[in-house]
């Protein structure tokens, strides 16, 4: 065929024509390699023709969630794409994902061997690492005992069902006045960057035992520096699967991406040298002194006898404090955004709140069955938003099969949490905003079997550890700030809801108002 082609060029050299056809042969082979074999009784993943070099981006990029949910009608819940010349494989529906992460679980359980992540807590994180399975299970068992044990501590003051609860309820007392002396002196307010600090705060009592002023520069520019973080590391970013483009100039370069991780670790890596220095093994003061306890006894997996270093393990707590402080921000300023969008909604839940608990005294967990309108707008909050669209990126740890295809060892694969909560087949009107879908038909309760639907925690060997903290922390949240105050636009801007896409996706920054309620 190279031959066929050969007299159209015009006047070539022979050796310029058996360069041209060792090439072809050495791409056409190539491309063979790469096309792997599929075992009997197994189909190829149906999905897009990728273009040479930088595959489907072009019809991903922008808002993927969006482009491979609408992908997903056509090819079906398990499918292939390719950013650059790798391919991706996308699982939506919540019976596939279900299969894929629960029942084939192990297989489904690695994470890629992605550019970005090997910056992100200097290639030793717990969430976004492609340790080899032993160290990553040994070292999400240390994480979850370390965050068990400590947000189940008793408080240090009577009348806090324990130390969790304690930091929360203060932490969003502490909001509420932060709030309203903004509102006296400026008029509105920025909801994320005030909610950022208070939710910084809880994690960084647990982690590090100390809180910061709501104007302390180092942790402000340390949490807005989040936004960033999550457009680079969110699912189908192309600087991941393409290398020249690590290299373009822009807001969310690689670079910028490295500067911030570099300076993440190492507002971590202070705290944590000072820890080591007073450290005390006979007063353990908060998860990093836990942690640093366990460098001591280093055989953590009995099965496996696996060796972690004591950087790995003290890195855990970078992990949770980036993970607990983003997440359940972008959760809460969501939150505030919805309740002025529905304010119908808003006076609902605060007289909810009236009813069941009163003003008198600040909102506890034991609650939280008499707020059963107040749980089922975090449900649809979680849903609707789906802040989190994909979950972190994972990869396969051995040839697979899901529903027929074949799946070779190493592949990325995407979920696509926003789809499962979209998916018309699962809910009625799944893009209106109604937190009653979530109730049973008299409204007293939550149905446990529709909240269960919900996928923004991801599941089985990789979902989140922190979920329960998270539903602690934006229930406690939300339940001050309903019982509190009212929010409301600020005259002349209107709300754009459109979300900014990335690992969380956030609201836009906008200009709010509160007022307390008492005072309307
Ligand atoms: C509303 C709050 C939160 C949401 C929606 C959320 C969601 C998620 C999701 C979707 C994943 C990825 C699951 C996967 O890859 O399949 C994840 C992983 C993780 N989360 Fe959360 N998260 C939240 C809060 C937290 C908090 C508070 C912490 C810690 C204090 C935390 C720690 C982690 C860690 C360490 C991982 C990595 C687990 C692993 O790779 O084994 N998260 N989370």
């Amino acid at each position: 065929m190279a031959l066929m082609i050969l007299p159209v060029v015009g006047s070539v050299s022979v050796s310029e024509s058996l360069l041209a056809m060792t090439t072809v042969c050495v791409v056409y082979l190539l491309l063979r390699l790469f096309r792997s074999d599929i075992p009997k009784g197994l189909r190829r993943l149906p999905g897009p023709k990728p273009l040479p070099i930088i595959g489907n981006v072009l019809e991903v990029a922008g808002n993927p969630h969006l482009s491979l949910t609408a992908m997903s009608e056509r090819y079906g819940p398990v499918y292939q794409i390719h950013i650059g010349m790798r391919p991706v494989v996308v699982l939506s529906g919540i019976d596939t994902v279900r299969q894929a992460l629960i029942k084939q679980g192990e297989e489904f359980a690695g994470r890629p061997h992605l550019y970005s992540f090997q910056y992100i807590n200097n290639g030793k994180s717990l969430s976004f690492s492609s340790d080899k399975a032993g160290v990553w299970r040994a070292r999400r068992k240390l994480a979850m005992n370390a965050l068990r044990s400590f947000s189940s501590l008793e408080g240090t003051e009577a009348g806090y069902s324990c130390v969790l609860e304690e930091h929360i309820c203060k932490e969003g007392e502490y909001l509420v006045q932060q709030l309203s002396t903004v509102m006296k002196a400026s008029g509105s307010f920025d909801p994320f960057r005030h909610i950022v600090v208070s939710v910084a705060n809880v994690i960084c009592g647990m982690c590090f035992g100390r809180r910061y002023s709501h104007d302390d520069e180092e942790l402000l520019s340390l949490v807005n520096m989040s936004d960033e973080f999550g457009q680079v590391v969110g699912s189908g970013n192309p600087a991941d699967f393409i290398p020249f483009l690590r290299f373009l100039p822009g807001r969310t370069s690689m670079k910028t991406f490295i500067d911030i991780n570099a300076r993440f670790t190492s507002f971590v890596q202070k705290i944590v040298r000072e820890h080591y220095s007073s450290y005390d093994k006979n007063n353990i003061r908060d998860i990093t002194d836990s942690l640093i306890d366990h460098c001591e006894d280093r055989q953590l997996d009995e099965n496996s006898n696996v060796q972690i270093s004591d950087e790995k393990i003290v890195g855990i707590v970078n992990d949770l404090f980036g993970a607990g402080f983003d997440t359940i921000s972008t959760a809460l300023s969501w939150a505030v955004v919805y309740l002025v969008a529905y304010p119908e909604i808003q006076e609902k839940l605060h007289q909810e709140m009236n009813n069941s608990v009163g003003m008198e005294h600040t909102p506890r967990l034991s609650d939280k069955p008499s707020l059963p309108l107040l749980e089922a707008f975090i449900l649809e909050l979680f849903r609707h938003s789906s802040f989190l669209p994909f979950t972190i990126p994972h990869c396969t740890t051995k040839d697979t099969a899901l529903n027929g295809y074949f799946i070779p060892k190493d592949t990325c694969v995407f979920i696509n949490q926003w789809q499962v909560n979209h998916d018309r087949a699962l809910w009625k009107s799944p893009s209106s905003f109604s937190p009653e879908r979530f109730l049973n038909a008299d409204g007293t309760t939550v149905n446990k079997m529709e909240a269960e639907k919900v996928m923004i925690f991801g599941m089985g060997k990789r979902r989140c550890i922190g979920e329960a903290i998270g539903r602690t922390e934006i229930f406690l949240f939300l339940a001050i700030l309903v019982q509190k105050l009212r929010f409301h636009e600020l005259p002349g801007h209107p709300l754009d809801m459109t979300p900014e896409y990335g690992l969380t996706m956030k609201n836009k920054r906008c200009q709010l108002c509160a007022s307390l309620w008492e005072q309307d």
